[in-house]
């Protein structure tokens, strides 16, 4: 079967010699056609469905390298500040690693899912009383103060492991697509995508990067203090890799935008309801922008577009259910069964 990142790429990935490798067999995610998007923007569109990872997120692709590099530092922790996905990965492969983790969370922004996968693998969860920037600050000072290793994505390596995500596009479809949409929050995956392309010949897209309005500091060219947006994966004021942003999209030719929270809960509910494949919010900004290009024009026509969806629905259900009302149970009978659904 599928060994994981590290092992199918072996002659690509370094890691420390004699370094025990630590998977849980992330990568060799699908990618989907999709139908009904293509005949929409009329372009070639393939989804990334990210959230078939381990722990349901891409958080896993840099993760399993960074967790090899940390036990293999014999460190005994790790740290990490995260929206939610980079904390439930590192908490799951630190118990994979038998390392203790610490995870430091804006307080009440955090969806339940990945609340979930963190207090089950057993890290240490701290709700910081500031934003997703307040937490990398703290994380990075104190891995810099004592024996624990940072492993958010300022931290290379993680982006060494998420650039695999464009290898496998490039072997999947042959060749690298046209275009490729992805969310952008703290910058690392628009990052990491760009350095996997080029560091690959199957050619070059052009990166297209989506912001939420509320969050979009890339867009507007300075940081945004205090961010809002319903995607909390991406509400992220300052980002970390924000020169390897602006390097990917210019030397792409792409762009970065920004979606607002209405566009992005539209293509999360459609891309669930007509393609089947259900995203958490934030990954729903790449189908928005993909949406908001193919209707302006910047999208070509005709394009071979790639959209990365970065994390799975099942990550926020709170979200899934907005909207919907409390009804009615239906009697066990067949005739109002067939009645509730309109048959009879
Ligand atoms: C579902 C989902 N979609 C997109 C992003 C943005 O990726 P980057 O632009 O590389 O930050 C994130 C990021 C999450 C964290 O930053 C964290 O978990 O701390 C995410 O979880």
């Amino acid at each position: 079967g599928w060994p994981g990142l590290i092992n199918a790429y072996r002659d690509r990935i370094e890691i420390p010699e004699g370094a025990e490798v630590v998977t849980l067999h992330e990568g060799g995610t699908p990618l989907v056609h999709a139908r009904r998007l293509s005949a929409a923007t009329g372009s070639d569109v393939w989804v990334k469905v990210e959230g078939a990872n381990p722990t349901g997120s891409f958080k896993d692709r840099g993760m399993t390298v960074a967790m090899t590099y940390a036990l293999a530092s014999g460190l005994k922790a790790v740290i990490c500040a995260s929206t939610g996905n980079t904390s439930a990965s590192a908490a799951a492969y630190a118990a994979k690693a038998g390392l203790t983790a610490a995870v430091l969370v804006p307080s009440g922004k955090i969806a339940m899912g990945k609340l979930a996968q963190a207090v089950m693998h057993g890290a240490r969860i701290l709700q910081i009383d500031g934003n997703f920037d307040d937490c990398l600050e703290l994380a990075s000072k104190t891995a810099a103060e004592y024996p624990v290793t940072l492993v958010n994505s300022v931290n290379p390596v993680r982006l060494v492991g998420q650039q695999t995500a464009a290898w496998e596009v490039c072997d999947v479809l042959g060749q690298a697509p046209d275009v490729h949409c992805l969310p952008v929050g703290n910058a690392g995956n628009i990052t990491a995508y760009w350095k996997g392309y080029t560091s690959y010949d199957k050619g070059l897209p052009r990166m297209f990067g989506f912001q939420a309005a509320g969050a979009a500091p890339l867009v507007s060219g300075q940081p945004v203090p205090n961010p809002e947006t319903i995607a909390t994966a991406i509400r992220i004021g300052s980002p970390a890799s924000w020169t390897g942003a602006v390097n990917a999209r210019d030397s792409s030719g792409g762009l970065i935008d920004a979606v607002t929270d209405e566009q992005i809960l539209t293509a999360y509910r459609l891309l669930a309801s007509s393609e089947g494949i259900f995203v958490e919010p934030a990954s729903a900004a790449s189908i928005a922008g993909l949406l908001k290009t193919a209707e302006d024009g910047r999208l070509p026509k005709g394009s071979t577009v790639v959209c990365t969806v970065t994390g799975h629905g099942l990550k926020d259900p709170d979200t899934a259910l907005l909207g919907t009302t409390e009804v009615e149970p239906v009697p066990v009978d067949p005739g109002a069964v067939a009645h509730a659904l309109e048959l009879a």
